[in-house]
């Protein structure tokens, strides 16, 4: 193929799903001019597997994104069918919320956000190739020859790269959704010098909704009131479509044991490693071999389809076998399969080739965000896509980088996960993953990163003045509650039995009363007498939670204030780790693969000792005297 000369960008953009979105956006907001390429234009921001947004961590994570200014929070508010806040029975540290969406008018919104956006191109072109030039610029290569020279490149690839599909004793090379496999990119990277390696993932079947007896399954609806992910959104949409559950059952399961070596997972001819938290229907019955019935969400895919999505059923069992167990479920009796259960195998990055900037160690201006760098999910893709822009065009404008840690955000806890420790299967979010959850909570994600979204060139003035605002009420409020004495009189005390705590013999203030589990900032409104009646209901949470958790909180962030310590300690960038004496051989090829950025992230890489970490702060120490 004979090339062209087709132009220059500060920023080219590998992929338009969720990480190539975020990071598109990112970089284009920040004044460089960005071209995000997809293979697909009708398939940007696509939802591959089910149409929903949220849930446990992942809500967390839009929430984050969505502080630091990026749009994924917006776009789901704008095209959800049903909403809810997972684990509102626990603690506030787990309250996640999950909407359910509409997959063709969400990627149209956002698609429509990409072509509306200043200095961004979208285009679609299939890049064969990269190389890099002698003077530090890069240059991409589509399939019809056009060059573009460009001085940063972030990959988003998603499960392109290499694809291959498998269903039963079927496989072939493919996307997903129907879509071709990115193969020569693959050759590109590897030939560059990038380590590859083989994930999996899955889906299940969509069926037509006319041969599904939703009457036989238990309806679930939406919450109301609607919350929504975006702080930006005011008034949410209503709920507009109810969700339903049915049962595996004995039979289910006896159909799928027989059939087990006609799966190309059980049959070795998947070789790729399978998200651990995401099982498929097969990996379920036989890792959990005990377990009666599994549950599954008949969740509808948009309101101009009759496709419904069946979660909890993902499988890569031959076509007629899937047809054979989903007919022995309630309500699934006589179904129908529009798209058939498949498995996809696909080539991604080792993300401890990486920095918490998701830039490449060895590949200055190089960028990996998204599934492409050994992540599940399209939160998690979402949060890479928005740090890998960010961080591209800071450092094209010679801004220092922004890097999240661990206590500021899950998004800064996936990323160091992921550049720190790696991930041995596809990386999922949970909320176990962060040793700092009582504060990184979806409530107060805009207090803890929209300074950081406004530092950077992000948050907006209109924006950033309603925060303040929003931060002054919940100060406010906060100094209120904790001044405000309620008195033993009759009505309190009245109020106080009927919810089953002890009457008061003398004033306390209303923070003490809060604090006992038997009451909240709802129940306690009748004799809150000083109580302001305009206050948002999401100030009033926040509020509620800060006192409550108070004591908790405390004690967590002086493990935060610890933590910082360390993180502030940052090694030069030309660190040689084998000239310093005292450091274990074994710390030494550790710390020199990984190149940490700070004690901080040195001391969470396994076979780093806590001697070894003495040894480096005596090191640095030495060193800034010098
Ligand atoms: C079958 C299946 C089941 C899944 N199940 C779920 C699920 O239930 N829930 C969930 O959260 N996640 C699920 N995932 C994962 C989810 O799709 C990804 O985590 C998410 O989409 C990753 O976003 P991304 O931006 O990294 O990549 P993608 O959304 O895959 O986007 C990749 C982009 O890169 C473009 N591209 C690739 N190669 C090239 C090239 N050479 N040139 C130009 N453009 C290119 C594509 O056109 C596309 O725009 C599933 C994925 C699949 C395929
Ligand atoms: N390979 C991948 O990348 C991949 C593949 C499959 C799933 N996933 C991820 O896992 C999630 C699905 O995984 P899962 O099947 O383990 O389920 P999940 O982890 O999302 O569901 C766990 C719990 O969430 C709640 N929940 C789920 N759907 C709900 C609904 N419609 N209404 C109310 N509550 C609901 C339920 O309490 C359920 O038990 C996806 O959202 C995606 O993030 C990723």
């Amino acid at each position: 193929m004979q090339e062209y000369d087709a132009g220059r960008y500060d920023v080219a953009v590998v992929g338009a799903g969720h990480a190539g979105i975020e990071a598109g956006l990112a970089s284009a907001r920040l004044g460089c001019s960005t071209c995000v390429f997809t293979i697909n234009m009708d398939w940007v921001g696509n939802m591959p597997c089910n149409p929903s947004i949220g849930g446990t961590a992942k809500g967390h994570l839009v929430r984050e994104i969505d502080a630091l200014g990026g749009e994924m929070g917006k776009a789901a508010d704008a095209c959800f069918l049903q909403s809810r806040m997972l684990n509102r029975g626990k603690g506030p540290a787990v309250h996640s919320l999950r909407a359910q969406i509409d997959r063709r008018e969400y990627a149209g919104w956002m698609k429509h956000r990409l072509e509306t956006t200043p200095n961004l191109d979208l285009k679609q072109a299939e890049l064969i190739d990269l190389r890099r030039l002698d003077d530090g610029n890069w240059q991409v290569i589509t399939r019809l020859g056009a060059v573009y020279t460009c001085r940063a490149v972030i990959i988003a690839t998603g499960t392109f790269l290499g694809g291959r599909i498998f269903v039963g004793e079927a496989s072939w090379e493919g996307g997903p959704d129907g879509m071709f496999p990115a193969k020569e990119l693959s050759v590109a990277l590897k030939r560059l010098g990038v380590s590859l390696r083989r994930f999996k993932t899955g889906t299940p079947a969509r069926v037509h909704r006319a041969s599904v007896d939703l009457d036989q399954m238990e309806a679930q609806p939406g919450e109301d009131p609607v919350v929504p992910f975006s702080f930006e959104t005011e008034h949410p949409g209503p709920n507009r479509v109810l969700c339903h559950i049915t049962w595996t059952n004995e039979q289910t399961k006896q159909v799928i044991l027989d059939n087990l070596h006609r799966s190309p997972l059980y049959g070795g001819k998947i070789e790729g490693i399978g998200p651990r938290y995401c099982p498929s229907i097969e990996d379920k019955i036989v890792r959990f071999a005990g377990k009666p019935r599994h549950q599954i969400f008949v969740e509808p895919c948009g309101l101009n389809t009759e496709e419904l999505y069946l979660q909890g059923m993902s499988s890569s069992l031959p076509e007629e076998v899937q047809l054979k167990f989903l007919r022995t479920v309630k309500g699934l009796e006589h179904v129908k399969i529009m798209r058939t259960a498949y498995a996809i195998e696909y080539d991604c990055v080792d993300p401890l080739q990486l920095r918490p900037t998701l830039e490449f160690l060895d590949f200055p201006g190089l960028y990996g965000a998204g599934q492409f760098n050994g992540s599940s999910g399209y939160e998690e893709a979402a949060a890479q896509g928005l740090v890998a822009g960010v961080n591209a065009a800071l450092k094209l404008q010679g801004r220092p980088p922004m890097v999240l840690d661990r206590a500021s955000s899950y998004i800064g806890t996936l990323i160091d996960d992921l550049v720190t420790k790696g991930c041995s299967d596809p990386y999922r979010m949970m909320t176990s993953r962060s040793e700092y959850r009582l504060v990184l909570r979806q409530d107060n994600a805009d207090q803890r990163l929209t300074p950081v979204g406004r530092q950077v060139g992000l948050i907006s003035d209109a924006r950033w003045q309603r925060f303040q605002e929003k931060q002054a009420r919940r100060e406010q409020e906060l100094k209120r509650i904790r001044s405000t004495v309620i008195p033993p009189t009759k009505k309190v005390n009245d109020l106080l039995v009927s919810h089953e705590t002890s009457p008061l013999v003398t004033g306390v203030h209303l923070d003490d009363l809060l604090k006992r589990p038997q009451l909240n900032y709802e129940v306690l409104k009748p004799v809150d007498t000083t109580r302001p009646d305009d206050l948002p209901l999401d100030v009033q949470e926040l509020c509620q939670v800060e006192v409550k958790y108070e004591g908790y909180i405390r004690r967590q962030q002086s493990q935060i204030d610890e933590m910082r310590r360390l993180e502030c300690k940052l090694f030069p960038e030309d660190m040689d780790y084998t000239a310093i004496a005292g450091l274990r051989l074994e710390a030494q090829e550790k710390l020199g693969k990984i190149r940490p950025r700070s004690v901080g992230q040195a001391s969470r890489i396994s076979g780093v000792s806590p001697a070894d970490i003495s040894v480096l702060l005596i090191w640095l120490e030495q060193h800034s005297r010098a």
